[in-house]
């Protein structure tokens, strides 16, 4: 895929484990592409996450309706169940293996994602090889349990005029009121999980998130 295709699919980006959902994660996910995300994420972390077969069983549905969708099936951290699922793409942070390395396991047909929370874990990951990053948190976050302390736009902007040219996307207490900030400080696109998945109905939050970073971007 090339960078400016990534950067597309970086518009609206949901990421979603068993543990984010209280409805079952395959419906979720429906509804979500139905919104009209552009990318997804599986990411299968925190207490009483799946393990095992479980996880595989659960990664295979989710990634065979992001190929149904033509929207890149994307692994946190588990390499091996990324490789395993033919997976389009693995995201690694700051405390797993360095993306370098992560690089040599996967080659250059995977798409390689990885969190930065500054400029100098930015720096590096452009560096190491990433396709795009991942900036945050941005705003306060109560689905990731060790987030740090969120740091709002500016490292966005940052990054932004530090101009590595990878797509990148603000995450961490993103909704549909302060969407517009991300892509305004400089991001290609979104990343959301609650917003979506805690939400009663995941389809009509995708479809307003994508609508507001759509007229956000044409505003740029
Ligand atoms: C995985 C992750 N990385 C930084 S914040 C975060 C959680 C984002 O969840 P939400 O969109 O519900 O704030
Ligand atoms: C911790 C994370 C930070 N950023 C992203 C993404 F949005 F994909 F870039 N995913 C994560 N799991």
């Amino acid at each position: 895929m090339t960078r400016e295709a990534l950067r597309e699919h970086m518009q609206l980006y949901f990421i979603m484990g068993s543990v984010n959902c209280k409805e079952d994660p395959v419906e979720v996910l429906r509804k979500a592409i139905a919104g009209g995300i552009t990318c997804f994420q599986y990411r299968e972390k925190g207490k009483g996450s799946l393990q095992g077969h479980a996880r595989y069983e659960l990664a295979q549905k989710l990634r065979q309706l992001c190929m149904d969708a033509g929207i890149p099936f994307i692994v946190n951290d588990d390499i091996n169940l990324a490789i395993e699922v033919q997976a389009d793409g693995i995201h690694v942070g700051q405390e797993d293996e360095p993306a370098f390395r992560v690089r040599e396991r996967i080659g250059s047909s995977m798409i390689l994602g990885v969190s930065a929370y500054n400029l100098e874990e930015a720096e590096r990951a452009a560096q190491e090889g990433a396709d795009y990053l991942g900036i945050g948190p941005i705003y306060p976050t109560g689905t990731k349990e060790d987030a740090k302390s969120a740091s709002g736009t500016g490292v966005i902007r940052l990054i932004h005029q530090a101009g590595y040219g990878l797509p990148m996307v603000g995450i961490g207490g993103i909704h549909l009121s302060n969407a517009w900030e991300i892509i305004q400080a400089g991001a290609d696109g979104v990343s959301v999980i609650s917003a979506i998945s805690h939400s009663a109905d995941p389809q009509a939050a995708a479809s307003a998130l994508y609508t507001a970073v759509q007229e956000s971007c044409a505003a740029q």
